[in-house]
């Protein structure tokens, strides 16, 4: 009998569904979009029919304010035209890939610059995570870049690589699903696992060692275990410095070589510091990337390559089968160029105070552009493939080095001298001279977003991305517990997209010519965010300051275009919140986030726009200020009861404890005159803001009069703010009898 040939579709890796709410949100596009219009027209005839100086200027500072409005929803919308969700069906991949031997080789690249401000403990807790992926050990290259050039980061690697061949096996067997050791410690009991106890010793063990190494600067003899070990750290003579020192690349594990305690293959483990010199720029972390891009290919070359940063630690032994469910489908397009993970936190108070989630960041604005051509990259948790560093999909540009082709295939083992000299070489300082690595080739150089840059170098290039939203978070990552550290992450955010946008790049113009322009943007929703300061700063002075001076800026309560305001304001806040608790947020946590919103606006937008200016005109720049990931108890205490932390005397704290200042004013003014029966009627909208005002600035109010800890509104701040806020009075009573 003669076998029947039957063609069988494989099984689905992956399913895409857009979101039922398109139709709802392009409808109301169109009736928002209307009334947007009709607010634009008012304002143009006003101030064609504007008689006074005063007049002139509020009806134009409103105008621009509201036109920027426009445009920053404009550019929301193109996130609601095609939202869409992924699904992945991992049990799918043995059908469809055969054995595991076939699934491709991915390499890892962590990035630390700082053993103080990223305690090398938590960078070894991050790299135990992802060796210990469930996926063919021998696939998997770990590669840590310590742009901190830190003999300390070195010594924690070489005692994680130890324990690593006991952590490893024993989360496969015990099928853990916590694979970071400090969270798995934390989150369970180690009894109800095999050598739990033991395990917990070890790495305790392991703990004390590095923590008193770091504590102390350096290592003494008694930590040092054999030659290897010491060759390496010998490295570091008197003339290594941070900024100035050779290459230092050190394999830690090499698959072929070294098993895990029960004889499996351990993953490769290798540890590279850039070569620093004075003389070259090393363009932060692109440039980190460049040198693990270079080094990686000359070592293990796998076409698949993850980005992470230093405290994303993998919280989901499966992302890597969950990646390949997209890459390995037959049907998925040629020119996708990565698949971008949302970022998420752990350690978040419940209310997320600061709205560190960054929750349409990371998660409904990358679901928006997924409908177009994907997401943004962001800078962790995005798997690429190697290929979309070079060159379109349909035009590679390719580096000199055959060695460095993105299917070139390494045939010798990672310890042999003969890899190992050219690693050193391509790790090298100046090995960028007068090469396009940055432009052409690799993570754009240029901004201090390099992670946005080089998603929208890509995108104009033809390539695409992709965004998978997995329940379970993919990974966890720390983030800034003070406002300060939150505040001043936004601000070095905001000074790289201004780099973007005052490049050849500029998402609106150069983007929409190349990505379309919805994608355009998509992209310049992030882009301009530092525009937001200008129609924030302006609602949250000019209504109240003609509030205490009785002027009316908006329509009296009974005419209809007070309806228009009315309409604009809450159906925006409405949808906004919509979009908020559709992604699974709290309302609590919405307030917490549009306060967040307003506070960057009025401070590190404005300062980011500042130290950008200043960049520009070539006089100072404080360059990449890495976040500290350092915790302070008393510090963290507060944040966990979900308390506002000023406590240092930042210029930044001034615009804030100014607007929290002259919103209560103008409040207690318009009460005082509604008590005095004078009247209002053209005043309900200013006081309607003045209120908003003051219920947004209730944890500024608490840290400036009744907080005694440490984390209170230093006076300083609130002297300066007092005699601003005066002076705005006084100038707002000259403009008011003008
Ligand atoms: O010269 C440098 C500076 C930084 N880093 C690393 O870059 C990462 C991000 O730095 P961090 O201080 O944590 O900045 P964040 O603002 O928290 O990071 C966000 O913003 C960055 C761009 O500003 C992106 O690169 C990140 O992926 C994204 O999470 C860390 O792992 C650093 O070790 C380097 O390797 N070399
Ligand atoms: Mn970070």
């Amino acid at each position: 009998m003669s076998p029947t040939i039957t063609t069988m579709t494989p099984p689905p890796l992956n399913t895409t569904t857009v979101l039922r709410r398109t139709t709802l949100n392009r409808t109301f596009a169109v009736i928002y979009s209307t009334a947007i219009l009709t607010l634009i027209h008012h304002h143009l005839t006003t101030l064609l029919h504007s008689t006074t100086l005063t007049t002139t200027i509020t009806t134009t500072t409103f105008l621009i304010s509201d036109l920027v409005l426009s445009f920053m929803w404009v550019t929301t919308t193109s996130f609601r035209l095609r939202p869409t969700s992924r699904n992945v069906h991992v049990n799918n991949l043995a059908r469809v890939l055969g054995s595991k031997k076939d699934y491709p080789k991915v390499d890892i690249f962590i990035c630390t610059a700082d053993p103080y401000k990223e305690p090398p403990m938590n960078v070894v807790n991050t790299a135990l995570s992802l060796l210990a992926y469930d996926y063919p050990s021998e696939k998997v290259s770990v590669y840590v870049s310590d742009d901190g050039g830190s003999n300390l980061t070195l010594f924690a690697f070489f005692e994680a690589a130890k324990f690593a061949k006991t952590w490893v096996p024993f989360c496969r067997e015990n099928e853990v699903g916590d694979r970071c050791p400090e969270a798995f410690f934390k989150l369970n009991g180690v009894s109800s696992f095999n050598d739990g106890a033991k395990i917990k010793a070890m790495y305790e063990k392991m703990k004390i060692r590095v923590e008193s190494v770091v504590d102390r600067g350096s290592i003494s003899s008694e930590f040092i275990e054999n030659e290897v070990q010491q060759k390496a750290f010998d490295k570091w003579d008197s003339e290594f410095t941070r900024h100035d020192h050779p290459a230092v690349i050190q394999v830690l594990l090499e698959s072929g070589q070294e098993k895990d305690i029960k004889g499996h293959p351990m993953p490769n483990l290798i540890y590279v510091s850039r070569e620093k010199s004075k003389a070259y720029t090393h363009n932060n972390k692109a440039g980190a990337l460049n040198t693990l891009l270079r080094v990686s290919a000359v070592l293990t070359n796998a076409p698949i390559v993850l980005t992470q940063d230093c405290d994303m630690y993998s919280n989901d032994p499966k992302t890597l089968q969950q990646m390949l469910c997209f890459y390995a489908d037959p049907s998925i397009s040629h020119d996708l160029g990565y698949i971008q993970f949302p970022q998420r936190f752990h350690g978040i108070n419940k209310a997320d105070i600061y709205a560190s989630e960054y929750k349409r960041l990371y998660v409904i604005n990358p679901g928006g552009m997924d409908g177009l051509s994907g997401p943004c990259y962001v800078g962790s948790g995005c798997f690429f493939v190697r290929r979309v560093f070079f060159g379109s999909p349909s035009l590679p540009e390719l580096p000199d080095a055959r060695e460095l082709w993105p299917d070139h295939v390494v045939k010798k083992p990672i310890r042999n001298q003969e890899v190992l000299d050219l690693a050193h070489e391509v790790a090298s300082a100046s090995y960028e001279n007068k090469s396009t690595w940055g432009s052409t080739m690799g993570f754009r150089y240029g901004s201090l977003s390099e992670d946005f840059f080089t998603g929208l170098h890509q995108h104009c290039r033809g390539w695409k991305s992709l965004f998978f939203h997995p329940k379970r978070p993919a990974f966890l990552g720390d983030l800034p517990i003070s406002l300060f550290d939150a505040l001043n992450q936004n601000r070095r955010w905001c000074i790289g997209l201004l780099e973007v946008v005052f490049s050849k790049y500029n998402p609106l113009t150069f983007g929409s010519r190349f990505m379309g322009p919805l994608m355009g943007l998509a992209y310049s929703h992030n882009a301009f965010w530092p525009i937001w300061s200008i129609p924030i700063f302006t609602y949250s002075f000019v209504p109240q300051l003609a509030l205490i001076n009785g002027v009316s800026v908006f329509p009296e309560v009974t005419n209809t275009r007070f309806l228009l305001y009315i309409f604009l304001f809450f159906v925006a806040y409405i949808q906004d919140c919509l979009d908020f608790m559709l992604a699974d947020g709290t309302f609590q946590q919405w307030w917490n986030d549009q306060r967040m919103w307003l506070i960057r606006g009025l401070s590190s937008y404005l300062f980011g726009s500042i130290e950008f200016s200043i960049k520009r005109l070539g006089i100072a720049s404080k360059g990449f200020h890495v976040t500290s990931k350092v915790v302070d108890t008393d510090l963290s205490k507060r944040y966990d009861n979900g308390v506002f932390e000023f406590g240092v005397p930042s210029p930044m704290f001034v615009p804030l404890a100014t607007v929290a200042i002259v919103n209560f004013v103008a409040f207690a003014f318009g009460i005082l005159k509604y008590l005095n029966g004078e009247n209002m009627n053209g005043l309900y909208g200013q006081m309607g803001l003045a209120c908003f005002g003051v219920a947004n600035s209730w944890p500024i109010y608490e840290a400036m009069v009744w907080r005694n800890d440490k984390g209170r509104m230093p006076r300083v701040i609130i002297v300066i703010s007092t005699l601003l806020t005066l002076a705005f009075c006084v100038l707002g009573l000259i403009a008011s009898s003008v």
